[in-house]
């Protein structure tokens, strides 16, 4: 069989490349920034990118590509018009990014519920003075996308004792989770009805853009907080917002933004009842040793002509 030319476009340590090497010898595994990978286009058989990342011009100037992969979860920005009708297969990184999701929700929800983040501003002016406290247990958490991610938080939302309930496309038996809800408009008005916390943990698509808006945060209940750790395009920011100022909602924990990097014009910088993290909710030292291992799974699958995984449905957008 002829070399495999693999371009990756985020650097790798030797020992990423080790694992791809150990997975299939022959390859040659060119890694590349952003201003040389359109002269590796040519000769590339599998491009290695992120989901969230402009790849319509390498495509197009790849004849021989047959693989994307994307280190992320989300591949909103692979899914161009051309991509859609060709063979070219389509994977994603779904399912590493559990373990540091779910632990980061639940930091924001802590901090949110122990007042850790009125402690924190008080600490910053020197200022000793009791603050709110509550506890997570017994208290209602809604999931809205209940995949990989979702699934984490709900069994730690568990052993933390609250009750959860969750949405996604299809009905399964699901372990953590006490209800699960179909994703219809009704189950998802629902659902947030009865939420102290709830999270948005589902993938940009077409049936998702925008999905939470003024409607579902005015039949939330007014002491509930709101997460977004997915991405900014599912939730209205404009709704968001307004929801805070008039406290419709009583605070948010968001990761994910519209634009990112947030704006400096954006009001949620100097909301108090605001916690905002830079789309870091899935980094952790062992984030790219993970991905490239299911890379190289998949890799090995792909030679030798077996079921690959985290394919993604292109007409699903996930
Ligand atoms: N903040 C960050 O750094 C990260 C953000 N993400 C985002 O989170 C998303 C989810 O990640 P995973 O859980 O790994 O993906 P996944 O593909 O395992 O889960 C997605 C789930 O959403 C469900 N779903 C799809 N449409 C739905 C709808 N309209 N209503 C209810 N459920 C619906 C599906 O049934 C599926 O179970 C990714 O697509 C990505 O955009 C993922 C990793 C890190
Ligand atoms: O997997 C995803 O979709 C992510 O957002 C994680 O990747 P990132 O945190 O953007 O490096």
């Amino acid at each position: 069989m002829a070399v495999l030319n693999i371009v990756v476009l985020n650097p790798l340590a030797d020992r990423h490349k080790e694992v791809i090497k150990a997975a299939e010898p022959n390859v040659n595994i060119i890694v590349s920034d952003e201003k040389t990978v359109l002269e590796h286009m040519p000769e590339c058989h599998i491009l290695v990118t992120w989901g969230w990342a402009e790849a319509q011009h390498l495509y197009q100037a790849a004849p021989h590509l047959e693989w994307i992969h994307a280190l992320s979860a989300g591949v909103e920005k692979l899914l161009f018009p051309e991509i859609q009708t060709a063979d070219t297969l389509l994977t994603n990184s779904k399912g590493i990014h559990s373990i540091p999701v779910s632990e980061h929700l639940l930091a924001m929800m802590l901090a949110f519920s122990r007042g850790l983040t009125l402690s924190i501003r008080q600490q910053n002016a020197k200022t000793w003075e009791r603050v709110p406290t509550d506890e997570l247990h017994e208290h209602i958490l809604a999931i809205i996308g209940l995949g990989a991610i979702g699934r984490e938080i709900a069994k730690k939302a568990k052993a933390l004792g609250m009750t959860v309930l969750a949405s996604k496309q299809e009905m399964t038996t699901e372990l953590f989770v006490d209800k699960l809800y179909l994703p219809d408009s009704d189950s998802l008005q629902e659902m947030l009805a009865q939420a102290d916390y709830a999270v948005v943990a589902l993938p940009l698509t077409e049936n998702t853009k925008n999905l939470i808006g003024l409607k579902q945060f005015t039949i939330m209940k007014p002491s509930a907080y709101f997460f977004n750790i997915a991405r900014g395009g599912i939730v209205n920011e404009a709704d968001l917002v307004t929801a805070l100022e008039q406290k419709l909602i009583r605070g948010a924990g968001l990761d994910v933004f519209t634009h990112e990097p947030l704006p400096e014009s954006s009001p949620l910088w100097t909301m108090p009842n605001v916690i905002i993290t830079p789309h870091v909710a899935a980094l952790s030292p062992a984030y790219l040793d993970r991905a490239i291992k299911l890379f190289a799974d998949n890799l090995t699958r792909f030679i030798q002509g077996r079921d690959m995984i985290n394919l993604v449905d292109k007409g699903k957008g996930y």
